[in-house]
This record gives structure tokens, C-alpha cells and sequence, in this order.
């Protein structure tokens, strides 16, 4: 096999791109991308539609090759400017979101596609496994016309996971189901890729799937990563107002610093590192904009977790299911605030509320920046 091997001292990733770039057009897609994919972790390419996932995946297959760096697994050079392997000689699996399966064979043999060099008891084995696992188990001699969009969603998975790929790339897997299905049908993928031990690489554009599925999310943005890591850490640290803004709606209370501190109407907060005058934003999440009752004119004591509360005015109240969203109007500067409560809380439009910010989920940063992340205020 006309392969490299290259020597390191960490573990394996599965998967590797190392500075990868692509350009289409004279126009860079992908640019010097980096990503490791970890022996049995899904790995999710987060981004907004045109930003470069679905590029960088297709050369992680091998349908597409880059125009400078390189993809290894395992160490191994699976592409370079000397080498470049093949889709179907790089043990991986692929699934799209028109995740076509064969109209003209059944379900099993859709399943089996992959399972040739099997015998036939094996290959009947394999097959039937797998239809148990999917919930499927009556439908081996169904045709895809015949199945729902879910039920034929598990049979591709079940199709792409047949021959045990050791890493499988899922373009937008889901999104052709309906949005109830899709939530279970995420969750049985889920377990069932667990079970299997399969290495994932999942390309989704919506941060609730990345959430839900991934061990890593990288966040990607203009052809590079600009954050990676746990779901838990790329939400609750930002790396800038963007990648706040890419999980959920967001206020952004705006200052200048001075001296190192930035007044605002929620108090002061501390911006060592901030140049003398700079304009500040302190991003924080609806969830994390706390609302009290007005007694008389004043409003809770100011505490070190909650900093000052400044009083608004209730524009208008909805309710959103399992949470109510109050539009608050500051009467400092007549700007907008949102914030998120759970259950049925509807006050009045008018109604004078006090608002305060949770300071340890505020995150600090320079005015119109991206990527200049300090620690969240403590
Ligand atoms: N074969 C191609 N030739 C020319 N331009 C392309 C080609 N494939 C993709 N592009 C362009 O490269 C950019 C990145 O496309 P890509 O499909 O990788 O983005 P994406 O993040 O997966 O977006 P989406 O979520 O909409 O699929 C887009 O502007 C796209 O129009």
C-alpha cells in the first residue's frame, strides 16, 4: 500500500486534517484547517451554511482533494501532495443527508450492499442484527418506497454502519426528517454509533444537534475553526460574540473602559487587558438575565454574584412552551433586553421589573471584535 507512516508520541486520532486548505474559483473555502477526530468520540463541524463544512468533509473522504496539507488515520498518510487514497480505500463510511438508499433492492439487501465479501450466513447474521437494533426487525424484505422517511433513515444508518467502518462522515444526516422524528432518530443514532465504537465526523448547521450528539463541537466559521471542544465549554466560554451568538439569542450591554473598569448600568465590571477608553460588549444569554418585582421604586439589594439590578419596562411577554420570553425596555438608555423565564410568567406591557445579570455567565469582550476572548467575570 503506497503509504507513510508518520511517528508521535500522543495517541492516534482516527481521523486527522493538518492544514488543510481548499480554494474554489480563487476563492479560499477551507483555510488551514486542523481537526482531530478521537477513537470513538462524534466529532461535530458546526457552521453556518457556505462556511466550509460539507468542503472539509468531502476531503476527509477522499471525494475531494486538498490543495495544500494533509489527512492521515492513525498516523497513516491517507493524502498529501505525493499521496491520495481513495474513498473506498480509507475504511470509512459515508452518509448524506438524501441518504438514497438502492430502490430496487429490499431493505436487507440495502443493509448488505457493503457486506459482500461475507458469507452468506455471516452476511444473514450481520443484517439481521442490525435490523433488530434499528427497531426495524419485520422489514428485511420491504422495499424503501414502502418505508416512512424515519424508518428509511435507519436503514442508511444501518446500511453505512454494515461493513464496521472504523470512522463514519455524516453530512446533515437529519435533516430531511421532520423535527419531532428527528430528536429520536438522533438519539437512536446516537446509541447505536456508541455501540458500535464507530469514530463520527457529523456536519450539521444547527447547534441543537451538535449539542445533542457531539463529544467535540468544532465551530466553524469563514473556513476555519475558530473554537473546538466539549459542548458544555463552547457554550458556556465563547471564544467571541459570534460564537455566543451562534447558540442562542444574546443581550449585549455596552461600556467603555477605563482604568480598567467598565461602568454600566448593571454595575461595574473589571476589563484588565482593555485599552484606555475601548468600547466594551458584555454579552450575556437571555436564561441568564434575572427579573425581580418592583417595590416602590427599588429593586433587590446589589450582591457580588448579581451585581447592581437596573430597572425596564415590559414591552411585551410571550409565552414559548416551557419558558416565557420578556422583552424588556432599559429606562436607562431605552435600549433592549430579553429575557427567558421558566414556566408561565406574563406580566403586563408597562409593568416596571428590575433586571440583573448572572455576573458568572456574563462574557466580556472588545466592541466589534471576533476572537478576543477574556474569562467569564467572576
Ligand atoms: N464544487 C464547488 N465549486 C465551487 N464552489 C464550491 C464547490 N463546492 C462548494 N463551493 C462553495 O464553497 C463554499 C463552502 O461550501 P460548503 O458546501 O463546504 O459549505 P457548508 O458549510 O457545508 O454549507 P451548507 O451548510 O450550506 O452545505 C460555498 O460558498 C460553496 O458555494
Amino acid at each position: 500500500m503506497p503509504t507513510q507512516t508518520v511517528s508521535s508520541q500522543k495517541p492516534q486520532p482516527s481521523l486527522e486534517l493538518d492544514h488543510v486548505s481548499r480554494v474554489y474559483d480563487g476563492r479560499p473555502v477551507v483555510r488551514d484547517l486542523s481537526l482531530r477526530l478521537e477513537p470513538g468520540q462524534v466529532t461535530c463541524l458546526l457552521g453556518p451554511s457556505g462556511c466550509g463544512k460539507s468542503t472539509t468533509l468531502r476531503m476527509a473522504a477522499g471525494v475531494e482533494r486538498q490543495d495544500s496539507g494533509r489527512v492521515l488515520s492513525e498516523g497513516r498518510v491517507l493524502s498529501d501532495d505525493a499521496i491520495h487514497l481513495p474513498p473506498e480505500r480509507r475504511e470509512i463510511g459515508l452518509m448524506f443527508q438524501d441518504f438514497a438508499l438502492f430502490p430496487h433492492l429490499t431493505v436487507a439487501d440495502n443493509i448488505g450492499f457493503g457486506l459482500r465479501a461475507l458469507s452468506g450466513r455471516e452476511r444473514a447474521r450481520r443484517i439481521g442484527d442490525l435490523l433488530d437494533r434499528i427497531g426495524l426487525p419485520g422489514f428485511a424484505d420491504s422495499f424503501p418506497h414502502q418505508l416512512s422517511g424515519g424508518e428509511q433513515q435507519r436503514v442508511a444508518l444501518a446500511r453505512a454502519l454494515a461493513p464496521q467502518p472504523r470512522i463514519l462522515l455524516m453530512d446533515e444526516p437529519f435533516s430531511g426528517l421532520d423535527n419531532r422524528l428527528r430528536d429520536e432518530i438522533r438519539d437512536e443514532t446516537l446509541s447505536l454509533l456508541k455501540e458500535e465504537g464507530t469514530t463520527v465526523l457529523l456536519v450539521t448547521h444547527e447547534p441543537d444537534e451538535a449539542m445533542r450528539m457531539a463529544d467535540q463541537i468544532c465551530l466553524m466559521r469563514q473556513g476555519r475553526i475558530v473554537q473546538s471542544g466539549a459542548p458544555y465549554n463552547v457554550y458556556n466560554t465563547p471564544v467571541d460574540r459570534d460564537a455566543a451568538a451562534f447558540f442562542s439569542d444574546i443581550n449585549v450591554v455596552r461600556g467603555v473602559s477605563r482604568n480598567a473598569i467598565t461602568e454600566t448600568p448593571f454595575g461595574q465590571f473589571l476589563t484588565p487587558g482593555f485599552g484606555e477608553e475601548e468600547n466594551v460588549e458584555i454579552i450575556i444569554r437571555p436564561q441568564h438575565l434575572k427579573l425581580d418585582f418592583d417595590r416602590s421604586g427599588s429593586g433587590p439589594n446589589p450582591t457580588p454574584q448579581d451585581g447592581a439590578p437596573a430597572r425596564g419596562l415590559v414591552e411585551r411577554a410571550r409565552f414559548m412552551g416551557h419558558e416565557s420570553l420578556v422583552e424588556m425596555r432599559m429606562e436607562y438608555d431605552g435600549s433592549m433586553l430579553k429575557a427567558t423565564i421558566p414556566g408561565v410568567f406574563l406580566p403586563q406591557a408597562g409593568t416596571p421589573l428590575w433586571m440583573s445579570l448572572r455576573r458568572d455567565r456574563c462574557f466580556v469582550f472588545p466592541a466589534g471584535t471576533r476572537r478576543g476572548a477574556t474569562a467569564p467575570q467572576k
